[in-house]
């Protein structure tokens, strides 16, 4: 992992998601994970790095409430969209510095030097390479190739990017009514500047289904037992 590098950023912090997948009685984010809410470790990380000047918080208008105790001069509130898209596009209006972290609030277990490994680079994400045997299937559901895996690789976040860059392609899918399920992708898409994959972590999971709340625990205990 690279050393420590200083590049001033402003952080999307995304919470206005549902928690569909985890059929819990409330957004998945406010559920607690040992001592806080799921949201609340990211916010701590990016709190704790001096080069993070400021937090965009997003969220639901009717869970603001929930966000207030979190405010203050660094971190403010934005209303989220309909889809992920919508809601790092409404955030993407308020960064302020030159270059943006984009973070799920769903993956708690992003680390400081994961942090900086993305600072030096200037448009970068954190991925694994992936480890199962992929299967691509026809229509019937029936197995029409196995994909080569050597060059695939499982994005996470955070995805870390010039502003400029990612306010661009934004605005190019939306008025495209392109969609894409990470902000990479609309670089991919809408821009020819590369983007660099930096090897995370399998630990860097996003809580998503229930059993990512036992797998979530078990990785805390590990890190406080190490
Ligand atoms: N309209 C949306 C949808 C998602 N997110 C955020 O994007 C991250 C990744 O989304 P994901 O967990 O896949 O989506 P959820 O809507 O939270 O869950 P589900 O798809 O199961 O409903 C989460 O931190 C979520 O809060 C968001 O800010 N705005
Ligand atoms: C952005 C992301 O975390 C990359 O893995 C992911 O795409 C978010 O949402 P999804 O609904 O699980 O695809």
């Amino acid at each position: 992992m690279t050393g420590w590098v200083q590049k001033a950023y402003s952080a999307i912090l995304l919470a206005a998601g549902s928690g569909s997948r985890m059929a819990a009685d409330r957004n998945k984010i406010f559920l607690r994970l040992n001592d806080q809410a799921i949201f609340q470790y990211s916010l701590d990380l990016f709190l704790s790095d001096a080069d993070c000047k400021q937090v965009i918080l997003v969220g639901k208008d009717e869970e603001k409430v929930y966000f207030t105790d979190f405010l203050s001069d660094k971190v403010c509130f934005v209303v989220g969209g309909a889809e992920r898209q919508d809601s790092v596009r409404h955030a993407l209006t308020r960064v302020s510095e030159t270059a943006v972290m984009i973070h799920d609030g769903a993956r708690p277990f992003v680390t400081l030097s994961e942090l900086n490994a993305l600072k030096a680079h200037d448009n970068a994400i954190l991925a694994v390479p992936v480890k199962d045997t992929i299967k691509q299937i026809n229509q019937a559901g029936q197995i029409s190739q196995t994909v080569p895996r050597d060059k695939l690789w499982g994005a996470q976040t955070p995805q870390f990017f010039e502003t400029s860059l990612i306010q661009k392609v934004h605005h190019i899918a939306q008025s495209k009514a392109f969609l894409g399920t990470d902000d990479a992708s609309l670089v991919e898409v809408f821009s020819d500047v590369p983007v660099t994959i930096v090897p995370g972590s399998y630990d860097n999971i996003k809580i998503t289904t229930p059993e990512d709340l036992i797998f979530g625990r078990a990785i805390l205990a590990n890190r406080s037992n190490g």
